[in-house]
C-alpha cells in the first residue's frame, strides 16, 4: 500500500482535489467532524497522513510517506533528500524581501550592512544575503513576520508574498523577489526507485492532470 503525506493548511483542498485526479480519494479529511490523521483512501489502495506542511518533506525522506504535497519554499529552505516530481501549480507565491513603505529602503542593496533581517526563512535569506556579500543579522520568526520592521526589530523581512494584502495593509512594500513557490508532488527516493506501488502510474496521471487543467 502506498502512503501520501498531505499538507494541512492553504494546499489541502487543491493537494486533495489533485489525488482525486489520479485516483486517490482522500476528501474524508476534510470532514469537520474528523480529527484523524491517518486515513485510507477510499478504494482502500492508498493511506494518507495529515501533516503539517514543513513536515511532508521530513515523512517523505525518512521513508514513512512514499509520496507527499509540499511548497518549493519549503525545499528551498530545508533541502531534504527527495525525489522532486512534479510541479502542480496551485499554491503559488513568492519569497521577497519586504521593508516599510516610509523608510528609503528600496533594494537590498540599500539596506544597511549589519541590518536586521526577519524570517521565517532563515536559510533561504541567509543565502540571499551572502550572494550580495551584504552582512545581515537574520531573526528567526515563526510568524505575523510583518511585525519586523513595524515594531523596529529589523529593518527588513523575507517573507512568502501571495496577494500582497497583508503587506498592504501593514505599511510595507516588496523591494526585492528571491524565487517564486508552486506546490510539488515529491517522493522517497528508493521507493520511487523500486516503483513501489506503482507509484510511476501515479506520477503519470499526475503530469497529465496538471497539462489537461493548464490547458
Ligand atoms: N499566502 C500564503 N501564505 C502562506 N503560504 C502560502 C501562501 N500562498 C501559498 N502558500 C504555500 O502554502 C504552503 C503552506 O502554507 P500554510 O500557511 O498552510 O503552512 P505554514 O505557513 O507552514 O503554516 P503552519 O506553520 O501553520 O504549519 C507554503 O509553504 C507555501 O508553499
Ligand atoms: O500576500 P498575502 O496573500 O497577504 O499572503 C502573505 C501572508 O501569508 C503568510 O502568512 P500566513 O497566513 O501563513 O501566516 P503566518 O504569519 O503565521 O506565517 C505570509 O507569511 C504572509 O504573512
Amino acid at each position: 500500500m502506498i502512503t501520501v503525506a498531505l499538507p494541512k493548511g492553504g494546499l489541502l483542498k487543491d493537494s486533495i482535489r489533485l489525488l482525486q485526479d489520479i485516483g486517490l480519494d482522500f476528501s474524508a479529511f476534510l470532514d469537520s467532524g474528523t480529527r484523524q490523521l491517518q486515513l485510507p483512501d477510499a478504494s482502500g489502495k492508498a493511506k494518507g497522513l495529515l501533516v503539517r506542511a514543513q513536515d511532508v518533506p521530513v515523512y517523505v525522506e525518512y521513508g514513512q510517506a512514499h509520496l507527499g504535497i509540499v511548497g518549493y519554499d519549503v525545499l528551498r529552505e530545508k533541502k531534504p533528500s527527495v525525489a522532486h516530481l512534479v510541479d502542480l501549480k496551485f499554491g503559488y507565491c513568492r519569497l521577497s524581501v519586504a521593508v516599510k513603505e516610509s523608510s528609503s529602503y528600496r533594494s537590498a542593496l540599500d539596506l544597511p550592512a549589519n541590518g536586521r533581517v526577519a524570517s521565517k526563512y532563515v536559510n533561504c535569506a541567509r543565502e540571499y544575503f551572502q550572494s550580495l556579500d551584504l552582512p545581515v543579522e537574520i531573526i528567526p520568526l515563526s510568524g505575523s513576520v510583518e511585525l519586523g520592521p513595524i515594531t523596529g526589530i529589523s529593518e527588513a523581512i523575507v517573507d512568502i508574498v501571495s496577494t500582497g494584502r497583508t503587506l498592504h495593509e501593514n505599511g510595507l512594500i516588496e523591494i526585492e523577489r528571491l524565487y517564486e513557490s508552486t506546490a510539488r508532488l515529491i517522493a522517497h527516493p528508493l521507493s520511487y526507485r523500486l516503483n513501489v506501488g506503482n507509484m510511476d502510474e501515479l506520477i503519470s496521471k499526475a503530469r497529465h492532470a496538471i497539462t489537461v487543467g493548464a490547458g
